[in-house]
């Protein structure tokens, strides 16, 4: 649906800060998301707004300086790292004399590019019309137009942009309705979901750290991961066996510092696969420079969307990236560091991509869900050959013995699966008889 642009445009970008020096971090990052959106970055400028022009954001002296590098550079976008005003970015543009996105509309061409479902389309389209429903006004100069450049106009962009408010607010409320219907669904297949009783364990992390590799390494599917941020916008959610029994696993949208609150509330749904969790996974490049703010970052996410509260079992992935790294798992420490309170926290170390440390992690989170197996012997009625294949199915099955009562078998299970199974499938009588026998979990 979402088309990248053919040959990559040249970015410029402007950094705006207050007081003291840039955050290195944040133009790095900057810079990655402006690559990650498919354009080539030709410069970057710091700018120092301590009292922010209302018209331009920075100062005449400041805009001049930009435009002189963007005509030295040839650079055909510039990109700001902060919130622009419509009037601001009109004005910007005008002076600068090219087309000029910010950090919300950069994020939201991001999104529109790597979004897979069509609840995810549709979010990220219902997001780009409302940022864009407030640039809708007098005076647009469709420099886009002329110079041919797509960031920040990708998705629905090319057409609606031409068309008129009245029309722009039909379209946002047919998707809001169809949105409506897609979040009834996938309610209903949380609830379904929660009623199988399984526990829910979701990735979340600092994008790019790997959560997509991850997924697939524990769930042997073949999602889509790339080099590129934001490879993740929607979740997938799949059932994965550990030794103690089955968990369900979500994937989720990648988390950046400093979330749009409109991308929030656009991926409020996709987002209740991390609140409705009772584990969380958090993913963290463990090669990563940044990776400590990284973490503070993504707590900041998670608190924001009131997942704060969640139990984590961090995962430090990429060790093949670090000499001498080796997978292992460090359990949570008991003494509270006051410097670092977030240092007694569980952690596992280990390598998706070269699926190295994953033994570690099942047994991690197997443990951390107190999931333990059950062990007894059972008889069966001759009628239930159903419930017998299933175990077998299951390879729950030790030895069995026939006789004219039906038969006895000899267990060795999950203690959910044998939960699930003989209560919700085969009605209560038969869950005393298994869990009677059940030995001390292993
Ligand atoms: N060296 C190394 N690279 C890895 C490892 N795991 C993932 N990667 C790479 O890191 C990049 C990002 O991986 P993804 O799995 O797409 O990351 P993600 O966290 O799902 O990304 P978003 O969707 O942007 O949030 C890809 O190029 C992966 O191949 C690892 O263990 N080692």
């Amino acid at each position: 649906m979402f088309e990248r642009s053919k040959k990559g445009e040249t970015a410029l970008l402007i950094q705006p800060h207050a007081g003291g020096p840039p955050d290195d971090g944040a133009v790095e990052e900057f810079a990655d998301l402006a690559r990650s959106a498919g354009a080539t970055v030709a410069h970057m400028l710091t700018a120092r707004v301590d009292r922010p022009n209302p018209a331009t954001l920075i100062g005449s002296g400041k805009l001049e300086e930009v435009k002189a590098a963007a005509d030295a550079t040839g650079a055909d976008l510039i990109l700001v790292n902060h919130p622009l005003s419509p009037g601001q970015e009109r004005n910007l543009e005008k002076a600068l004399e090219r087309r000029v996105v910010d950090r919300t509309g950069l994020i939201l061409d991001i999104f529109a590019q790597r979004a897979r479902s069509h609840e995810g389309k549709l979010q990220v389209e219902l997001a780009q019309l409302r940022h864009m429903a407030t640039r809708l006004v007098r005076g647009w100069t469709h420099l886009e137009r002329q110079r041919g450049g797509s960031i920040g106009l990708r998705g629905p962009g090319e057409t609606q942009l031409e068309t008129d408010r009245r029309l722009l607010q039909k379209r946002v409320e047919q998707l809001q309705r169809r949105l409506e219907k897609v979040e009834v669904q996938r309610t209903q297949m949380r609830r379904a979901r929660v009623r199988s009783e399984l526990p829910r364990v979701a990735l979340v992390g600092y994008t790019n750290a790997g959560k997509s590799t991850l997924f697939n390494a524990l769930t042997g599917a073949d999602a889509y991961a790339a080099d590129l941020l934001f490879a993740t916008l929607d979740p997938t959610v799949r059932r994965i066996a550990l030794p103690g029994g089955s968990v369900v696993l979500a994937d989720t949208v990648g988390f950046v510092r400093d979330l749009p609150h409109e991308l929030v509330a656009a991926f409020r749904s996709t987002l209740a696969e991390a609140r409705e969790a009772d584990l969380l996974l958090h993913v963290i490049d463990a090669a990563d420079p940044l990776r400590d703010e990284r973490i503070a970052q993504v707590d900041a996410v998670l608190e924001e969307i009131g997942a704060g509260e969640i139990p984590q079992l961090l995962v430090y992935n990429k060790i093949d990236r670090i000499e001498g790294a080796q997978a292992r798992h460090d359990l949570p420490t008991d003494g509270h560091d006051h410097a670092h309170p977030k240092a007694a926290r569980e952690r596992v170390w280990l390598s998706a991509r070269d699926r190295d440390g994953l033994g570690l992690l099942r047994d991690a989170l197997g443990a951390r869900l107190g999931l333990r197996r059950v062990s007894g012997e059972v008889q069966l009625p001759p009628g239930a050959g159903r419930l017998r294949a299933r175990l077998h199915e299951l390879g729950a099955v030790l030895a069995e013995h026939h006789d004219e009562h039906g038969w006895t078998l000899s267990l060795d299970l999950a203690e959910a699966d044998a939960a699930r199974i003989v209560a919700h499938a085969y009605g209560e009588p038969l869950r005393p008889l298994l869990l009677e026998g059940a030995s001390a979990p292993t």
